[in-house]
């Protein structure tokens, strides 16, 4: 732009926005109100994406898996106080996740905020932010705005990526200075995610032990979706040969029809692998903490006989749970690039009997699975409607597929395949309910492709309201609702007779005319053929769409996959 005249100046509001876009920040997730609705218009007016929700979570939900999508830090904006609070959800959230994103929340003067003078919206936000993310900074001068910024997206995506606040004063917005000065203070960040080189030892230590397996697996990550070398991942697991198994958001990173994925036989491969190759995955409680009987190993906390090479940015990721035999610390493309150099000198296959007894076993449970998934029962039940849903996104593997719930989760990452990379996002590391339409709106905003969201019907509650926002963006969102009238199933009564169970809903619940109120496009789905033709129109039309799929409310089980958290249940009467 032109240089300025001498005396223009230039504001706080404008120093911002002129810091995120110098970072290649183009869209907003966020709610507006005092000290930042006027920001909220002047980030619209100056060409950013300003996408404004019902309720701060739901941004902060859609900043974070922003930044898995992208690489580049999704950001979450949001008034004092209760704004912020409901912005730190998110911000734990992407933070568990390794996600980028920074929470930029308006606050009170410090001055005022020290003395506890009692302030609209007061509340120390800084001090509360800090233990639930990677990094916190506050800002109180405009000539600090610049570094500000490039501290915040520098912490958020170097190293382990992760949640980032920073805390902006309402008095910060509207300080005032020379122009060319004030542009002088802003920072293009150079290198935010530098390559880690892993050491020479490392590789060879990992390379040794990998050679030496006669049952290796390797164990995809969604650091290993996240990392974006898709085609080197996808080039060492095809030229080693030996199977793989993709985390839940790793699935597409090869397609889950590849001959090598071993996912249906997930069972079989942990506990008899000899050595596993870990790339951007945690030993933590999706994988049953690397030990007990899902390992081979004895009880609950016995080792299995495993030896693990474990790829991570974090160096002090390994041993968390178990013995990390060689650890291989740096970013995922550098260690597979390392990896891959060994593997084109000198590299042999694994043992047949391995890879063998792996399909046999793999194909016996895809065999069965086809099985149940035949069957076309009445009312439908999870498995005929998700039987649906996988023709569905094979016929379009460019969708962006958002999935939450117990048995709506757990049923969709076993049933629908993936063929894409970064294509299945779900409830992450922590199982969390409610991330449901914030994703929704992040992946439309930042992938322009469909989007198709298999949602529990309580798991679409927590977001619910959002379903406006979809429709006022006017997106390309199907929604379908595995209504089975409950948490986990619909069919708990209160013993007393007085109130209807805490796992229940209003029976026959008509989620569909939630969409309808806002102009979207509601089904009332009670077939597989009224399912697959909704959603086909949805695709088509590409309108907003929320199907209200009727599911056997008999048919799920307690926390689906992870019944055996619930502490032992007091022995019925
Ligand atoms: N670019 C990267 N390079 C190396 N490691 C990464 C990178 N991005 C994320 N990670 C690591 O990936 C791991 C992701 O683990 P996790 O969230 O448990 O995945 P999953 O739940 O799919 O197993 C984290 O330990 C994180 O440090
Ligand atoms: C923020 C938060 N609060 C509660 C919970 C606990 C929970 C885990 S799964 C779930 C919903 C299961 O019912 P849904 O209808 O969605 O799925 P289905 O099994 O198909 O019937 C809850 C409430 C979590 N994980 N996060
Ligand atoms: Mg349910």
């Amino acid at each position: 732009s032109a240089a300025p005249a001498p005396s223009e100046t230039i504001d706080g509001f404008h120093l911002l926005i002129e810091a995120l876009k110098l970072n290649g920040i183009d869209t907003i997730y966020g709610l507006p109100g005092i000290p930042i609705t006027d920001l909220t218009r002047m980030l619209q007016a100056e060409g950013l994406r300003m996408l404004s929700f019902r309720h701060e979570q739901n941004a902060g939900y859609a900043a974070s898996i922003h930044g898995f999508i992208t690489q580049s830090p999704g950001i979450c904006l949001t008034v004092s106080a209760p704004g912020f609070l409901n912005g730190l959800n998110s911000l734990a959230h992407a933070t568990t996740n390794c996600f980028p994103m920074i929470l930029i929340s308006g606050s009170s003067e410090r001055e005022i905020v020290d003395l506890q003078q009692g302030d609209y919206e007061e509340m120390d936000q800084l001090a509360i932010a800090k233990p639930v993310c990677k990094a916190a900074y506050r800002v109180l001068h405009a000539e600090d705005i610049g570094v500000g910024i490039a501290r915040a997206i520098r912490a958020a995506v170097s190293g382990r990526p992760g949640g980032v606040y920073l805390d902006l004063p309402a008095k910060l917005f509207a300080q005032t200075m020379e122009a060319a000065a004030g542009r002088s203070t802003l920072i293009k960040v150079v290198d935010a995610a530098p390559a880690q080189i892993p050491g020479a030892d490392a590789v060879a230590r990992a390379v040794d032990m990998l050679k030496g397996a006669k049952k290796p697996l390797i164990l995809l990550g969604k650091g290993a979706a996240y990392a974006q070398c898709d085609a080197q991942i996808r080039k060492l697991v095809e030229s080693t040969g030996i199977p793989y198994l993709p985390m839940s958001m790793a699935k597409g990173l090869l397609p889950d029809t590849h001959e090598q994925c071993a996912s249906a036989a997930r069972s079989f491969v942990l506990p008899e692998a000899d050595v596993v190759l870990l790339i951007g995955a945690r030993l933590n409680w999706l994988l049953s903490h690397g030990k007990g009987k899902t390992w081979g190993g004895n009880g609950h906390k016995g080792w299995g006989k495993q030896k693990f090479i474990q790829v991570d940015i974090s160096p002090q990721e390994a041993d968390s749970n178990v013995k990390i035999d060689a650890p291989l610390v740096g970013d995922i493309a550098s260690c597979v690039a390392e990896l891959q150099k060994a593997v084109d000198k000198s590299w042999a296959k694994p043992p047949k009997e391995w890879t063998d007894a792996v399909s046999a076993k793999k194909n016996g449970n895809i065999a069965k699975m086809a099985e149940t998934l035949a069957k076309n029962p009445s009312p439908m039940n999870f498995h005929s409607a998700l039987n649906v849903v996988r023709d569905i996104i094979k016929a379009n593997p460019d969708a962006m597929l958002v999935n939450e719930g117990a048995n709506a989760l757990d049923f969709t990452r076993s049933i629908v395949d993936m063929y894409k990379p970064r294509k299945r996002i779900d409830v992450g590391t922590w199982g969390i309910m409610g991330v449901g339409m914030g994703y929704c709106v992040a992946a439309a905003a930042a992938t322009k492709q469909q989007v198709i969201a298999i949602e529990g019907d309580s798991a679409f509650g927590f977001s619910g309201m959002e379903v406006e926002t979809i429709c006022r963006y006017d997106m390309p969102v199907c929604i379908v609702i595995m209504n089975n009238n409950g948490v986990y199933k619909g069919t708990d009564v209160d013993p007393t007779g007085r109130d209807p169970a805490p796992t229940v809903f209003v029976k026959g619940a008509r989620y569909d005319k939630i969409i309808e109120a806002f102009g979207g496009v509601g089904v009332h789905a009670t077939t597989t053929a009224e399912l697959r033709s909704a959603m086909e129109q949805a695709i088509k039309s590409r309108k907003p769409t929320l199907i209200n799929a009727v599911i056997d409310e008999t048919a799920g089980t307690e926390s689906g996959r992870i019944t055996s958290l619930n502490p032992n249940a007091a022995k019925k009467k």
